[in-house]
């Protein structure tokens, strides 16, 4: 697996160079764009790395992932009432669906799912952004897992689209807190840093029928799992997510941080992080590096 991971990056570091980091949030443009990672967490405890697995990125919309794990675990299907969880088609800040669909968003890992998710959770923590890094610190076993406020703030004050998404939501009477309450923890959210490894184990729980690998604590049921994967699966690469099945094949989330979680169900997850997006808001060298991984264990879960 460690040479594997060496070769892999090897042969995608080329593509550096072809994307654009992502610069709407512009304490994001600043993060220099050769730097390439990979980390796989098995769930025999097994932990492999190569490149800059443990330098600390923005996490981005990957914390949907852990936002939509917190409500479940509060609400459990009740949460279906308020979104949906099929593709959308469209890209993760769009706002022509959530018109026509009178509000109701089509998944929780576009904007506007994100934010009815962190309005749910609103509602049920004092303290959200304390809960939910309190959250990640357990689910990576890395009790120094903090958020960059420099990024939050940048993204805040060029937080319009996210903001319009939430007062639309507000008028078709699908948001229940107030707007810049809610938007400043989703802020803080996606503005977690961590590393490939902080992630692939952050997750390996979604790889272990919902028990974390490394501390034994069942995080959800194995059936509420399944429910999370399938939804990464259809969901987690927005209007790119059916060229991720297609080349990768396995349940995935990325980030505009340039990151991208994987999940071989049964055996291991894995987090890739190269700072250059393709138009989709994908990481470019990211999704070629998992595209490769996949093909040489010979395993996804089509
Ligand atoms: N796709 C992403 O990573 C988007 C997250 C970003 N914070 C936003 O809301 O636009």
């Amino acid at each position: 697996m460690q040479a594997m991971l060496s070769s892999i990056l090897d042969e995608v570091r080329p593509l550096i160079g072809l994307g654009k980091v992502a610069d709407y949030i512009p304490a994001l443009a600043d993060v220099p764009a050769n730097q390439l990672g990979i980390a796989v967490y098995g769930n025999d405890g097994s932990a492999y790395r190569a490149g800059d697995a443990d330098t600390l990125f923005s996490v981005q919309s990957i914390s949907k992932v852990f936002s939509l794990v917190q409500a479940i675990d509060h609400g459990g299907e009740t949460i279906w009432e308020r979104l949906g969880h099929e593709p959308s088609g469209q890209p993760f800040n769009s706002l022509v669906q959530l018109e026509f669909e009178r509000g109701r968003p089509r998944n929780p890992f576009i904007n506007a799912g994100a934010l009815v998710i962190c309005d749910i959770n609103q509602s049920r923590f004092a303290v959200p952004i304390l809960s939910m890094r309190d959250f990640v610190r357990r689910l990576s076993g890395n009790p120094q897992i903090l958020v960059n406020s420099v990024v939050a703030d940048s993204e805040a004050q060029h937080g319009a689209r996210n903001a319009a998404m939430a007062y639309l939501m507000k008028s078709f009477g699908n948001f229940h807190n107030d707007v810049d309450a809610v938007l400043h923890s989703y802020f803080n959210y996606c503005a977690l840093q961590m590393s490939c490894m902080d992630l692939a184990k952050a997750f390996s729980f979604l790889a272990n029928e919902g028990t974390s690998a490394h501390s034994g604590e069942q995080i959800l049921t194995a059936r509420q799992t399944k429910q999370v994967n399938s939804i990464m699966a259809t969901s987690g690469l927005y209007d790119e997510a059916g060229n991720f099945a297609y080349r990768v094949g396995l349940p995935g989330k990325s980030g505009v941080g340039g990151g991208i979680v994987a999940v071989v169900p049964g055996q291991f997850t894995v987090c890739v992080w190269s700072p250059e997006l393709n138009a989709a808001g994908n990481s470019l060298a990211g999704i070629k590096a998992l595209e490769l991984l996949s093909e040489r264990i010979g395993w996804s879960v089509f």
